[in-house]
């Protein structure tokens, strides 16, 4: 499997994305500089967590219109997959392929521990090595992860079966008490109608090897190999 990591001035999971991709596909990921228009064909774009362009304006928002995203918009248009982890869940966001916003966390506090997310369809290219329903462990890291969106879209993502993770406490309960960052109804990570792009607010790519405590973000690398090799 072919893929490409996107780095914005100020991506800081780059790296991670990098590690993840480069140990789980056994090929280097291509690292895109956010100036280049275009770059080699892939089976998977990631776009990585950080604070691109400092989270000036809104947290994404200027990446959204650097030069690479033109070419990732296109590509995604083409049914590329595309892998948005938080700060590139916000740019997805931002760029319009995934409906909503990411918020300020309703503490207005910055979130920065490991959070429970409940499978909610393992029918997807990122989320088939998962069972429906499972609870994985992954941490978050982010001052702007409040998942929001009118009722109207949060009712078409769920009868659509586009809501992927919701936050939820370790025995899988979706209450309050789980949500790190008051994010409506829970919502961790979204597809979009065609659930070829995924964004979501934890980090898979940091819980893939058991030195950095936990190996529960490797399903969702390894189903992508399987899918796209
Ligand atoms: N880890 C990250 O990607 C940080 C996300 C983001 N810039 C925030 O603080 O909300």
């Amino acid at each position: 499997m072919r893929s490409a990591v996107i780095v914005f001035p100020a991506s800081n999971c780059d790296r991670d994305a990098e590690t993840a991709l480069r140990d789980i596909t056994g090929r280097a990921p291509h690292m895109v500089w956010h100036a280049e228009g275009t770059f080699p064909e892939v089976d998977l774009i990631v776009l990585p967590g950080g604070f691109s362009y400092g989270d000036y304006l809104r947290a994404g928002a200027m990446a959204a219109h650097s030069p690479v995203m033109r070419e990732v918009v296109a590509r995604a248009g083409r049914g590329v997959p595309v892998l948005g982890i938080c700060n590139g869940f916000q740019v997805l966001c931002e760029a319009g392929l995934l409906p909503g916003a990411l918020m300020r966390n309703a503490s207005l506090k910055f979130v920065g521990r490991d959070v429970h997310v409940r499978v909610e369809t393992s029918q997807s290219l990122f989320t088939s090595r998962y069972a429906n329903g499972a609870v994985a462990r992954m941490p978050v890291a982010h001052g702007d992860g409040n998942y929001y969106a009118d009722d109207a879209t949060l009712d078409r993502l769920e009868e659509r079966g586009q809501v992927a993770f919701r936050y939820c406490t370790p025995d899988g309960a979706v209450v309050e008490a789980g949500n790190p960052n008051g994010a409506r109804r829970n919502i961790a990570g979204i597809f979009n109608e065609t659930k070829t792009v995924l964004g979501l607010m934890p980090h898979p790519e940091r819980v893939c090897d058991p030195l950095l405590g936990g190996t529960d973000g490797r399903a969702m690398f390894e189903g992508l190999v399987e899918a796209l090799t």
